[in-house]
């Protein structure tokens, strides 16, 4: 697996101020990554380390091999720093524009880039609107939209949710879930609850030390997939999907989605199974998504209809 991050024995000094103590990870393609600690634990500053703004005062940094501030990780890793301003005199689109011709983007192709990451965002329709007749929390998921231009493979989010009314966290939260099969992404929060169910991968930081970094129970074997078909699945169908080998649990998770847990190391190709299993008895699907819908990993309700094989 490749490695995105590493840090070695990185320490951080404002002054006589140790922001960051010896601080010792490594971050692989996958998954996304919370960043968790306090107000003043030195999330901000390990941030800005990562991003290249702020150097090291010791200590060995590598983002896919690389220094931070390599032109050679130019377009490849996006980032949302925790005081991101918009400019208040130009438009959204003027804005995501820019940072796409920064980026090497002709004008028509950041055009497209920028209207397609403000649909990933769900703000379309504030293309042409200035910042400040935005509400802070649209704000926020602009500068989202600005840091997911030109699909960078790592992502940094600094607070992405802070100060953000829980419709509008959501609504990242879902983002990041929805796209982490595309993108590695570190997020930080102060707030563990937050990401504990969209991130496996932990990083405490306290103090400035990195005090632990757990991986979440879900590392096991277990596989998720959600599909949403055309129709509810008939008792028979939903017990003949129940008894495909690697099918640990069924799960509708709303009308006509379910959630199918099943052994990754048992059928590591199950989405072609499912696939097959679809044809087979003539079953209409809409999607097929990849791990568990972000709305189940991180609401799970427990009077849902689970169905146990
Ligand atoms: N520019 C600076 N000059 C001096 N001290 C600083 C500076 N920036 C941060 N610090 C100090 O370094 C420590 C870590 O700050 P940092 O902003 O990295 O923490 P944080 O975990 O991001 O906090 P928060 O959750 O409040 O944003 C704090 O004690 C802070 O006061």
């Amino acid at each position: 697996m490749s490695t995105v991050i590493s840090c070695n024995g990185i320490s951080h000094s404002y002054g006589n101020k140790l922001a960051l103590n010896q601080v010792d990870f490594s971050v692989d393609v996958g998954e996304p990554i919370a960043l968790v600690g306090p107000n003043g634990a030195g999330k901000t500053t390990l941030f800005s380390i990562l991003c290249g703004y702020l150097k090291p005062t010791t200590g060995r940094v590598e983002i896919f091999g690389e220094q931070p501030n390599s032109p050679k990780l130019f377009g490849r890793v996006g980032a949302l720093p925790q005081d991101a301003l918009l400019d208040p005199r130009f438009s959204v689109l003027k804005q995501l524009l820019f940072f796409g011709q920064l980026q090497g983007m002709s004008k028509s192709n950041a055009v497209k880039e920028a209207e397609r990451v403000l649909d990933l965002v769900g703000l379309v329709e504030t293309a042409n609107v200035k910042p400040q007749e935005l509400s802070h929390g649209m704000r926020k998921r602009i500068a989202i939209a600005q840091a997911l231009l030109g699909k960078p493979e790592l992502i940094l989010l600094d607070e992405p949710t802070a100060g953000l009314d829980p419709a509008n966290a959501r609504v990242i939260r879902k983002l990041i879930g929805e796209l982490s099969s595309e993108a590695t992404f570190m997020v930080s929060s102060h707030n563990l609850d937050e990401l504990e169910k969209l991130c496996r991968t932990i990083l405490y930081l306290e103090g400035g030390k990195l005090s632990q970094q757990q991986i979440g129970e879900s590392s096991s074997n277990a596989g998720y997939l959600t599909i949403q078909l055309l129709d509810e699945l008939a008792p028979k169908n939903l017990s003949l999907l129940q008894k495909l080998s690697s099918v640990e649990q069924v799960e509708q998770t709303q009308r006509m989605e379910y959630l199918i847990t099943y052994d990754d190391q048992l059928e590591p190709y199950f989405d072609q199974q499912l696939l097959g299993f679809l044809a087979d008895n003539a079953l209409k699907y809409r999607q097929l998504i990849k791990g568990r819908s972000l709305e189940e990993q991180l609401f799970t309700d427990s009077d849902k209809n689970v169905v146990n094989q």
